[in-house]
């Protein structure tokens, strides 16, 4: 059965059904807002797609009117899926157990994409839901030894209301089809609040990154990335993967080469995937711009003085202090600006353990960078104590904590022994819901990850570009499909406008008198990538968290909804305005 044939075999709900869903964009109490979802099960060689409601759910507005969801230009065919309450689950039960039984959180809070679920509950004033498509591909992998290994991977598309869906490639073991499908819900989410022209997806490989060699990895990416062109789910105009926990460069630029082979007459074919080196179309970023977007939030938010001094707070990055959990891509960034800008890391957890800063002066970051480089492991960090429990640290006082490593970090058992004032959520879903509702109850302020990791930018060493979070993503896809890197058509323009305004002016005066040369140069300089990639973040950034925190503040609501809110506000629009085809 193909994709199409699969979506069309769903009900075509008519318009007045759709105009009942718009009636109830307009305030209807949704209790309980669920999904209806698709699953494509594929191997290596053959492909299977099961139909199925993965987390049915009942919508009940105030009319008790059941609700269409709807699945819009999916790879061109528009159909409307689902819609009443219980439908036939048909083979739902094979694939809906292995949903539930991955992906658990600890301690009885719920799993990741239930916690979706239910932030996405929490701000639903009106009953949208979307489909998921997931691909579960397997394949085997000859290794070094000779050995045959069966590799299991996965790509989710959570929406399709614009196209392409974007969403990174995750590598780790835990990896599983629950999890990735939470991904790709939140990246639906993350892209409309900041008001990125993309629905959501994620990938993910269920393999330890760490024991494969370069080579194997290279394999395995190229390898993922036919199944996906198989499949139709990679491509500029269709679905465009990124960096995620456990890739970096190197592996987008192994999928772009990979999709430029089998698809060679693809114009755009370099716009299918972002985060790749700057050599193979990636965007550029300055070594100065690591971590900036987390740090840009905590920054506005911590520089409010109205919102600080409800915290007891002092405005300002500069003294407060930060605890990071997770010293990879995200967390060592986001360190080293906060740390540039006047902050005190005063311990940073790994998974093996963590470090506590014993000088007083806050933890040097880049000395920490080399150590682990050398050691493979921060622990035993010169001038710090080492807890071989990686969990306690999240428990120290601080003003601002930031998970920067994987979901579900502070849950039910541990929440109610956090003492940060705020807590950053560098990593995609940190926090269970159960754990927020204790962390605020203890007045504790959460910048929720889907306004702060969207826009992550950051640089490798050596002679990667940076890669980064969605709207970085986004520019470079723009730069991909222009052919031409920010600034060549226009630099050299500026430039000389700027000069002969200068020239005309020293004319006019007449006396004499000139600029330094220093001084002209700088004026006159014109724009290079780096400076509209900053532009364009900072603009995208302050936007978006003022919507978020004006939100907020209408609402009576806290930041995290408040997002939310943003974004289904924006799909109901699109879905709303878009209409039904055919
Ligand atoms: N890389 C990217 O561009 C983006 C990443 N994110 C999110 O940021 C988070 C981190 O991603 P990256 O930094 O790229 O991954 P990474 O793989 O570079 O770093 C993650 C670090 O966390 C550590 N870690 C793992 N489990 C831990 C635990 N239990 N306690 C403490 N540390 C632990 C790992 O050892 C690793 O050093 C993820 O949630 C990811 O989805 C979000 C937006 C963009
Ligand atoms: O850059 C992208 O396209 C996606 C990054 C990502 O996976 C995320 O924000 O979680």
């Amino acid at each position: 059965m193909s994709r199409s044939d699969m979506c069309l075999q769903n009900p075509v709900r008519a318009v007045d059904e759709a105009e009942r869903c718009d009636a109830s964009l307009e305030g209807a109490a949704v209790r309980n807002l669920l999904w209806s979802s698709e699953a494509a099960t594929i191997s290596s060689t053959t492909m299977r797609i099961n139909q199925f409601n993965c987390l049915s759910k009942l919508i009940q507005n105030v009319d008790q009117l059941h609700h269409p969801t709807i699945c819009r230009r999916q790879f061109g065919t528009a159909a409307t899926v689902g819609g009443t309450v219980r439908q036939a689950l048909g083979q739902i039960v094979e694939t809906k157990d292995s949903v539930e039984n991955h992906g658990a959180a600890p301690h009885g809070d719920p799993n990741f994409l239930e916690s979706v679920d239910i932030y996405f509950d929490r701000a639903a004033a009106y009953a949208q839901s979307t489909p998921d498509i997931l691909a579960q591909i397997k394949f085997p992998l000859k290794c070094g030894n000779g050995t045959v290994e069966l590799i299991e991977a996965y790509r989710a598309q959570h929406s399709h209301h614009r196209l392409p869906v974007k969403g990174g490639i995750r590598m780790a073991p835990n990896v599983d089809a629950n999890e990735t499908m939470a991904l790709a819900a939140l990246m639906t989410f993350k892209c409309a609040v900041v008001d990125v022209p993309f629905g959501g997806a994620k990938g993910g490989i269920k393999i330890d990154p760490n024991k494969y060699t370069s080579t194997e990895k290279e394999t395995i990416i190229r390898r993922y990335t036919s199944e996906l062109v198989k499949k139709n789910f990679i491509g500029p105009a269709l679905d465009v993967p990124a960096p995620d926990y456990g890739t970096g460069p190197q592996e987008m630029a192994w999928i772009k080469d990979t999709f430029e082979h089998l698809r060679p007459t693809d114009i755009n074919g370099s716009a299918c995937v972002t985060g790749k080196p700057l050599e193979e179309g990636g965007i550029d970023g300055r070594q100065e711009a690591t971590g900036l977007g987390v740090f840009f939030c905590v920054r506005e938010f911590l520089n409010d003085k109205e919102l600080v001094s409800k915290l007891n707070m002092n405005p300002g990055v500069k003294g407060k202090t930060f605890i990071v959990q997770g010293f990879g891509n995200v967390g060592r960034h986001t360190a080293d600006k906060l740390a540039a800008a006047g902050g005190k890391i005063i311990a940073v957890a790994e998974y093996d353990g963590g470090i506590v800063d014993e000088t007083g002066e806050g933890l040097d970051i880049t000395a920490i960078k080399a150590y682990q480089a050398t050691k493979k492991s921060i622990l035993g960090f010169p001038g710090t104590t080492t807890r071989r429990d990686s969990g306690e640290i999240l428990e120290l006082e601080c003003d601002v904590l930031i998970p920067a490593a994987l979901e579900s970090q502070i849950h039910s058992r541990n929440a109610h022994r956090i003492k940060a004032k705020v807590i950053a959520e560098a990593a995609n879903g940190p926090v269970t819901p159960r754990a927020e509702v204790i962390l605020e109850k203890r007045g504790i302020v959460i910048l929720p990850d889907l306004l702060l990791n969207a826009h992550i930018i950051k640089r490798e060493m050596g002679r990667f570009s940076s890669q980064g979070g969605v709207t970085v993503s986004y520019f470079e896809w723009l730069k991909n499909l222009n052919h031409m890197h920010f600034g060549r058509m226009s630099r050299r323009m500026e430039e000389s406008g700027k000069k002969a305004l200068i020239d005309a002016l020293e004319n006019q005066f007449g006396n004499g008198t000139k600029l330094s040369e220093d001084l002209r140069r700088q004026i006159v300089k014109g724009n290079t990538e780096v400076d509209f990639v900053y532009s364009g973040l900072e603009e995208t950034m302050l936007v978006s968290w003022d919507n978020v925190r004006r939100t907020a503040q209408i609402k009576g609501c806290n930041y995290r909804t408040a997002a939310y809110l943003i974004a289904i506000e924006r799909i109901a629009t699109c879905y709303k305005v878009s209409g039904i085809f055919p």
